[in-house]
C-alpha cells in the first residue's frame, strides 16, 4: 500500500458541510460527483498528496445513509492507493482478511475500489483505490 489516498467523512448535508471544511481547510473542494453504484455524492479536498472525501447517501439503503442512522455522522473509512488493485486484492484475501468485493468497482475520481470488511481492521473500514 503506497499511501493513504483519502479518509472519508460521512455527513448529512453535502453543502453544509463543504462549507464548514472549506472554512476548515482555507480552500474550496475541487470536484463533486455522484457515484450511483455506491448511493452516494462526493466531494473532494486536497491536502498534500491525499484527499478529504465528504460523501452524504443518495439512497436510504446506501452503506452512508445506514451509517449515519447507526452511528452519526463521522469517519467512515480510510482509503489506500495501490498500484495493482487485483493483486493485492488477492494477496489481503490469502492473509484471512475478507473482501466485500472481490471485483474492483467504479469508485469517485477515476478511481477502481474494494473494501475490507471493517472487522478485520480493527473496525476500520479500508478501501483499495487504484487509478482506472
Ligand atoms: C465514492 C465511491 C468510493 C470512493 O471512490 O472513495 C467510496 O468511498 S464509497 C463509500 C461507501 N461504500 C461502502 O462503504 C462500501 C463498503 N461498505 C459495505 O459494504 C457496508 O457498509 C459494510 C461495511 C459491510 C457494513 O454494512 P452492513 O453489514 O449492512 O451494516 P452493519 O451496520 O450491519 O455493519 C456490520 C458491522 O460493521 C460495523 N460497521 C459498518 N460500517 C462501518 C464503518 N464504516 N466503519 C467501522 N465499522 C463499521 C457496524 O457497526 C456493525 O458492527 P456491530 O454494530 O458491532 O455489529
Ligand atoms: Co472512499
Amino acid at each position: 500500500m503506497k499511501r493513504i489516498e483519502h479518509i472519508g467523512i460521512a455527513v448529512k448535508d453535502l453543502e453544509a458541510a463543504n462549507k464548514t471544511y472549506a472554512a476548515m481547510m482555507g480552500a474550496e473542494p475541487y470536484k463533486s460527483e455522484t457515484v450511483d453504484g455506491e448511493g452516494v455524492t462526493t466531494s473532494f479536498f486536497k491536502v498534500g498528496e491525499s484527499k478529504i472525501e465528504l460523501l452524504a447517501g443518495t439512497r436510504p439503503d446506501s452503506p452512508i445513509s445506514k451509517f449515519i442512522e447507526k452511528r452519526g455522522e463521522g469517519i467512515h473509512h480510510m482509503a489506500f492507493y495501490v498500484d495493482d488493485i487485483r493483486a493485492e486484492i488477492e494477496r489481503l484475501k490469502k492473509e484471512g482478511f475478507r473482501l466485500l468485493n472481490e471485483e474492483p468497482k467504479p469508485g469517485a475520481d477515476n478511481k477502481i475500489v474494494a473494501f475490507m470488511h471493517p472487522k478485520d481492521a480493527n473496525g476500520v473500514l479500508v478501501e483499495l483505490c487504484q487509478e482506472k
